[in-house]
């Protein structure tokens, strides 16, 4: 058991480098049900994001990935954009050791509310973020973000928003 993330299987948690690109781009496409953004964009998170991306490595192998935020606009949420998970770590309580760790980092600190945008199919993921809600003895607020027309080809669902907060302590 790993004491710092409680994991098993010696997973570990640090901030991701460009060189874990590849990897991660691999693992959001094998989830299945993540959008697949480009390698270029991973490259990018890593390089200039990644006080709030997190990676879980396990045998030299990315099997988890968070990727983060704090929007311009509103210093005192964190936006979590996606959190992928590979096949072989699912119910290990992978996904919310990730947000976990972000949330304790220091680019975290003052974070008032996390939210992130679940699609109504996605049950796995609606059920990781209110269980961080209950974790955390606070609310956690469902509203419409992206309703489905807005996407193009008719075939993407639409995105809720998970609005998780007010964190009562220092986080
Ligand atoms: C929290 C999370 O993984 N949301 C996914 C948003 C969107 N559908 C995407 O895959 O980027």
């Amino acid at each position: 058991m790993n004491l710092e993330t409680g994991l098993m299987n010696k997973v570990a948690l640090r901030q991701p480098q460009v060189a874990d690109g590849i990897g991660i781009w691999s693992l959001v496409r094998d989830t299945g049900v993540l959008d697949v953004n480009s390698p270029y964009s991973y490259l990018m998170l890593c390089k200039f994001f990644s006080d709030t991306c997190v990676v879980a490595e396990q045998e030299g192998q990315i099997v988890g990935f968070l990727s983060a935020f704090r929007p311009p606009a509103d210093q005192q949420t964190l936006f979590v954009w996606q959190v992928a998970v590979a096949e072989s770590q699912r119910g290990n309580g992978l996904g919310k050791a990730l947000l976990k760790a972000l949330i304790r980092r220091d680019a975290c600190k003052n974070v008032r509310y996390l939210e992130a945008t679940v699609s109504p199919s996605n049950l796995a993921s609606q059920a990781l973020f209110r269980g961080l809600a209950r974790d955390f003895a606070t609310c956690c607020e469902v509203s419409e973000c992206f309703p489905a027309h807005l996407f193009p080809g008719g075939t993407h669902e639409s995105e809720m928003t998970f609005r998780i907060g007010p964190f009562r302590y220092q986080t």
